[in-house]
This record gives C-alpha cells, structure tokens and sequence, in this order.
C-alpha cells in the first residue's frame, strides 16, 4: 500500500505519526512509504534516518497528500489539509470531530474514510490510542497549572506545594480517568492538596485504593463543584464522554466565585471543553483571563514534548497502522470491533452516532459499511 506521512502543520505540533522504526516495518512488509521531508525533524527523527529505514521523501506536500492511499497523522486536518483529501483515501488521526463541525462536514465531502485515534476502544475497556497521549496531557497539566499561578502569567502568586508554615495549593481535577489521574499523581508529587472528582464511582474506588487516601475522591455533583470552585487555587478539567462533545461543568457566572488569579486548565479542550468559557489556546499563546481566572486551554499540549510523545503515540498506533496497510480499511475494520469503533467518517457519511448526534447529522452503521 501507498502510505504518507505528511509534516503536521498546526500551531506548535511537531509530532510525527510514523518514527523511522515504524516506516522500517511497513518497508519490509511490502508497502511503500512517503514521508514529507522535515516530517519527523521536531521530534528528533531526522530525514536520513527514514531514508535509512527504507522510505520515499518528498519535499512537495501536494504530492505527499495525492499519491496515498493511506495518509497517517497525529492533529486533526487543518483546512488545507481537508482540501488535499480524496475519495479512496484513508485518514487515520486524532479528529475530535464533536467539538468540530466545519471538520465534519469538510471530512464528510472529501469523500474519503477518516479513522480516529481517539475512538477505538480495548478489549479490556478504555480507549488505547488516547490513552498515551492522556498520560502526557495529565502529566503537563500541572506543570502548565502551575506556571499559570505565576504572577507574570496573570495567577495568584501560588506555589503548589507551599512551604514549612505556608499551606500547599488545592487542586482539583474533574474527570479521574487517564488525563486526570495523572494530573493528580503529579500534583500529589508536588506537594499539593489534591481532590478527584468524577461520576464513576467504581474510578473513584480504584484512584482512592491506589493512592491509599492520600487524594480526597468526591463524586462530581453541582455541589461538589460549586466547592471545588469556591476553594481551589487550580482546577484541571480532564471529562471525557467518548466521542462527544464534553459537558460544561463550569459556568461563567461560577467565576465569580473563584479566587482571583485561579487557574483553569481545560485538558478536555479538545472535545470543546469542559468550562462554559474555554475557548482552543496555542502553545504560542497558551493563556487567557476572564474575570480574573487565568485559562489554559491548549487543544495539542503533547505536541510540546513532541519526542515522548510520538514514541509513546506511535507504540499504540503502530498495530492499527500494519493492520490497515495488510489489509486495507474495510477487512482490518472487520476483524477487529474494536478497532471500527474508529471509524467516524466515509464516504459523506457519518458513522460515529455522538458525532452525528452533536450536529443533527445521520448516521450510518460501520457494521453495514464493512459488512
Ligand atoms: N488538550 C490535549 O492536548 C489533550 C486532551 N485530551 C483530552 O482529555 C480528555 C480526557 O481524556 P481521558 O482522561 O483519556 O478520558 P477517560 O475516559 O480516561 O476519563 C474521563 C473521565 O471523565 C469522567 N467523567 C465523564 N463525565 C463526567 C462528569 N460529568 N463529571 C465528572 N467526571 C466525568 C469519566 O467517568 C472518566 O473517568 C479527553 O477529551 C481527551 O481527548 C487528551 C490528550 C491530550
Ligand atoms: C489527544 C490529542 O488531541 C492530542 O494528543 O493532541
Ligand atoms: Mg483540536
């Protein structure tokens, strides 16, 4: 199979969807590798080694994108990259497409099989390609949370853990799934007062039996909120309702009572968010205020440890990847339901029923797709 590997081009992301080892594998099994020179270049991966492992650079995007069959990326399309895509193509990418109509509906022109990371699903539960890419987003919140509390970035002039005879920041993390357990794991190891609230209450068992009590676990009602508003220097939001758009758990009128120079770190961002005034950050401008809260809502906060992350991204991809090139789209979904539970888009129609739902679209069952 024709497979491209094109240079991300959103906002600070220098991932790479394919390492050089990746593009050894699929040389030896037969299949032909395009990878857009300076591809792999923000995360350590120079041009010679993906020569060495045995691929084709190009140094012309058009051609990059219109000779595959199989394109492979790491951030939704961009604009200009929804306008390369074809019929008889496959995509295979994160797309967060509830949070994003404009990308449904361009996807959905294109005419081409748009499979997404973020919805394939395990055996075991949980979602595997996500889930690394979680792990560094949950892991980066605090850092981000905690440079935002700064008094240069606009915060309160907090420190997290304190100091001997100075009270440790609260922290609170809404949502105690993979993004937010790590975020308190780090916050933990920083010192501060962390509470996980979440509407699981077998998540909360496992958080409160790993971590033996040292973070308070509190089930996620308006209360709850209400409290975790009222008393946290920092609140990492970190829900997750599988390929939908998230809830808004925070309102604007709850800022009031927030303690100036607070922090929001909206990790769900890139499924919309989950604080009524998030709105998609850059790492180039990851922060905004609004009545006093400081906001981060940086929609690829991975793509800033592009090395970790695209080694950590590209183990759990890599299966799916072979798995589409052996076989094409249609059988490798069909062997594995798990894997066609991320299929979103194909040919003008959508088949993820939450994408569909969030925009009043039909949707198409990919079970009568691959038959
Ligand atoms: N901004 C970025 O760069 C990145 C963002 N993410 C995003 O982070 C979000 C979280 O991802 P994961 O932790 O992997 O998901 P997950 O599925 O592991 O955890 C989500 C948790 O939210 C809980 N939850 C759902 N609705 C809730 C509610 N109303 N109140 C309280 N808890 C609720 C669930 O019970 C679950 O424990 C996703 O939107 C994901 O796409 C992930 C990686 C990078
Ligand atoms: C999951 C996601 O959106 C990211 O890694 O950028
Ligand atoms: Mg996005």
């Amino acid at each position: 199979m024709k497979i491209a590997v094109p240079k991300e081009i959103k906002n600070h992301e220098y991932r790479v969807a394919l390492t050089p080892t990746g593009a050894r594998e699929l040389v030896a099994r037969g299949h032909e590798v395009t990878v857009q020179a300076g591809a792999g270049e923000g995360a350590g991966f120079p041009d010679a080694d993906y020569e060495a492992a045995g691929a084709r650079l190009e140094g012309d995007v058009a051609k990059v994108w219109s000779e595959a069959e199989l394109i492979l990326k790491v951030k939704e399309p961009q604009p200009e990259e929804v306008a390369r895509l074809s019929k008889g193509q496959t995509l295979f990418t994160y797309l967060h497409l509830a949070a994003e109509e404009d990308l449904t509906r361009g996807l959905m022109e294109s005419g081409a099989t748009c499979i997404a990371y973020e919805t394939i699903t395990a055996p075991q539960g949980g979602l595997p390609l996500l889930a690394p890419m979680s792990t560094v987003a949950g892991r980066m919140a605090v850092q981000a949370g905690a440079h935002s509390l700064e008094k240069a970035q606009g915060g309160a002039g907090v420190l997290l853990p304190g100091v001997p005879g100075v009270a440790p920041a609260r922290v609170t993390v809404i949502g105690g799934g993979v993004v937010g357990e790590n975020a308190a794991r780090m916050a933990l190891g920083l010192g501060a007062e962390v509470t996980v609230l979440d509407k699981s209450i077998p998540r909360l068992e496992t958080l409160d039996d790993r971590y033996q009590g040292r973070m308070k676990t509190v089930f996620s009602t308006a209360d709850s909120l209400e409290e975790a508003v009222r008393e946290s220097d920092l609140i990492i939001g970190a829900v997750l309702v599988p390929g939908a758009a998230a809830p808004k758990l925070i309102t604007r009128a709850m800022l009031a009572d927030m303690k100036p120079g607070s922090v929001l770190v909206d990790v769900a961002i890139d499924q919309g968010g989950c604080f009524e005034t998030s709105k998609p950050t850059t790492h180039a401008e990851p922060t905004y205020v609004v009545d006093g809260v400081v906001h981060y809502c940086v929609a690829n906060m991975p793509g800033a440890v592009a090395r970790t992350s695209t080694q950590a991204l590209t183990n759990a991809t890599m299966p799916f990847v072979v798995a589409l090139a052996d076989k094409g789209w249609k059988q490798a979904l069909a062997d594995d339901a798990h894997f066609a539970e991320g299929l979103n888009v194909h040919e003008g129609q959508v088949t993820y029923p939450a994408v569909a739902d969030a925009f009043g679209l039909d949707c198409v069952e990919t079970a009568k797709l691959i038959g």
